[in-house]
């Protein structure tokens, strides 16, 4: 079977942030090889703005799951974690986007790869130059760092900090106890 690479980004603003992140990536190295995880940055919320601060990161792995198959995991992730069905930039204690799918370009109607509005995104692109700087986003042809230098024109992102702690990859590997299942 063919391993795809792939890159996610997660956000939470709802209940214990930090612990519906760890158990995302719990959940989620069961359907792929977690490879990398960016810190944890405390984002000021963007589109809807009288809802909490978000805590987002981005992870990056392989997987053999077709793009449907991954989203439909990460639907089941979100759903377990609690999720309502709410509006749309509303809050939710976990949302999974998949930002990139090797170098696929694909546009349907429930699923659009690259994620149309990661290039407008502080809180994607922040976390994603962290772990991959050089990856080029298919759509544009340049690299997360270019895209991230064209959204701030070179200077510090607003709303984008660096949260004190982070979540390592071996308690994600090593099998995650949750305080609150
Ligand atoms: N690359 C993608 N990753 C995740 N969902 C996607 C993607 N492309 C399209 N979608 C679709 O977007 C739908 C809405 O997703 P969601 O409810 O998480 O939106 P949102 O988080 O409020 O807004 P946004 O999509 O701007 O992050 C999903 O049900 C899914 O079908
Ligand atoms: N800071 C921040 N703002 C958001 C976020 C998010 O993850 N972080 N997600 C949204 C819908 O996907 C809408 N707005």
């Amino acid at each position: 079977m063919q391993r795809h690479c792939i890159y996610l980004a997660l956000g939470s603003n709802l209940g214990d942030r930090h612990n519906n992140l760890t158990i995302a990536l719990q959940q989620l190295s069961r359907i792929m090889d977690i490879t990398a995880l960016s810190s944890l940055y405390e984002t000021t919320p963007v589109g809807y703005l009288d809802q909490p601060d978000f805590l987002n990161m981005v992870c990056s792995g392989t997987t053999e799951l077709t793009p449907e198959e991954l989203l439909h995991q990460a639907k089941t992730i979100e759903k377990e974690l609690g999720r309502q069905p709410t509006f749309r930039n509303g809050p939710r204690p976990l949302d999974i986007d998949i930002l990139l799918y090797d170098d696929l370009r694909l546009q349907q109607e429930h699923l659009s790869i690259p994620h149309p509005r990661m290039r407008e995104r502080g809180f994607v692109l922040v976390p994603l130059a962290e772990i991959a700087p050089e990856q080029i986003d298919p759509e544009t042809g340049k690299t997360i760092r270019e895209l991230l230098h064209d959204l701030t024109a070179g200077g510090k992102p607003e709303g984008v900090r660096i949260y004190p702690k982070r979540i390592e990859l071996k308690t994600v590997k090593a099998g995650y106890k949750p305080q609150n299942p």
